[in-house]
């Protein structure tokens, strides 16, 4: 099991990260989900090993792990890290690669293993490319085949997906995440990706600034975002006051998803005036004016700009 405390780290004056604290236990997969810049690099970093924690402690079972300043080659054989520039050699073969992390005792072994790990990230075709010669997303998927090949007990990913096209991103996550599960491998992802993060993960820690803003299962999470930075890794979110859709006498705000919003047969006290209708394949999204402030909603039909709509909280939600 692994136990991160951090409380506090700093690159120089600046606090990046503060009272960070959790736990994972083996085969657990934890998001972590944030804006660029809050601090999920340094994170992994940290846990990795590659930065010094004076304010805290990680713990990998009983042991401490002790960081860049003890150990002379950072890092830990029993973890892996495939940061966001990818530590791969450019003037070797993509099966060369992946060779050098393998034991190299058992030439038919290795080669199994070396067709195995390409055909879970789906580059069986570039055995023989030269690295150099990859797109950015191939280079990624053999960043990833690199970091399995060692069979790590924790594997470290920051945005592990970030160069890879949509023809290839949802199928190539199910495999790479099954196959976590399958081998009792634990994962951390730093992602600003909520849907890979409420569809994979176990536990989602949301970040802000460098300290934690929600922490729980996704379900957890997805209902309990309350505030315009949370509900704003989930898409157009609408922030609106609570008594538009009551009669109870509150001053608080609520976050309203455009799926949870439909046009009433009433007249409602949240009355908009279309701006524009997006089409998105199963629906259109309708962006709307009320009172200067912008709202999203779902339709199920293009609205004309200039139309006025009464909206309440669907029935179906
Ligand atoms: N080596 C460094 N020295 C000083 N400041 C740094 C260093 N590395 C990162 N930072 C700063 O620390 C903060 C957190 O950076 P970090 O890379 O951890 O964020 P992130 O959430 O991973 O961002 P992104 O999603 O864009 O990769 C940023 O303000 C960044 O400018």
């Amino acid at each position: 099991m692994l136990k991160v405390e951090i409380d506090s780290f700093s690159y120089s004056e600046k606090t990046i990260l503060k009272n960070i604290h959790f736990t994972l236990k083996p085969g657990k997969h934890l998001s972590i989900l944030g804006e660029s810049g809050c601090g999920k690099s340094t994170l992994l970093h940290l846990v990795y090993g590659l930065l010094h924690l004076e304010n805290g402690s990680i713990f990998f079972n009983e042991k401490k792990l002790l960081g860049p300043t003890k150990t002379l080659i950072p890092g830990e054989p029993f973890m892996k890290l495939v940061a966001q520039k990818f530590n791969i050699m450019p003037f070797t073969t993509v099966a060369e690669n992946l060779g050098s992390h393998l034991s190299r005792l058992n030439e038919e072994k290795d080669e199994k293993r070396i067709d195995d790990l390409l055909e879970a990230v789906e580059m069986e075709a570039f055995k023989n490319t030269m690295v150099k010669n990859l797109s950015g997303g191939q280079k990624q998927r053999v960043a990833l085949a690199k970091a399995l090949a060692n069979e790590p007990e924790i594997l470290l990913l920051d945005e592990p997906f970030s160069n890879i096209d949509v023809f290839r991103k949802n199928k190539l996550q199910r495999k790479i995440f099954n196959y976590l599960k399958e081998n009792n491998i634990s994962c951390i992802t730093a992602t600003h990706d909520s849907e890979e993060a409420l569809a994979f993960s176990d536990q989602i820690l949301m970040l802000k600034n460098g300290t934690e803003e929600l922490f729980g299962t996704p379900e957890f999470i997805y209902k309990n975002v309350a505030t315009k930075y949370q509900a704003g890794f989930f898409g157009d979110a609408n922030l609106l006051p609570k008594n538009l859709f009551s009669s109870e006498e509150t001053s608080e705000k609520m976050v309203v998803f455009p799926h949870q919003l439909e046009i009433s047969d009433e007249k409602t006290a949240l009355e908009v005036i279309v701006k524009k209708s997006y089409f998105k394949g199963t629906h259109f999204l309708v962006e709307a004016t009320f009172k200067d402030e912008t709202i999203f909603f779902n339709s199920s039909i293009s609205l004309k700009k200039g139309k006025l709509c009464s909206l309440k909280i669907s029935e179906k939600d």
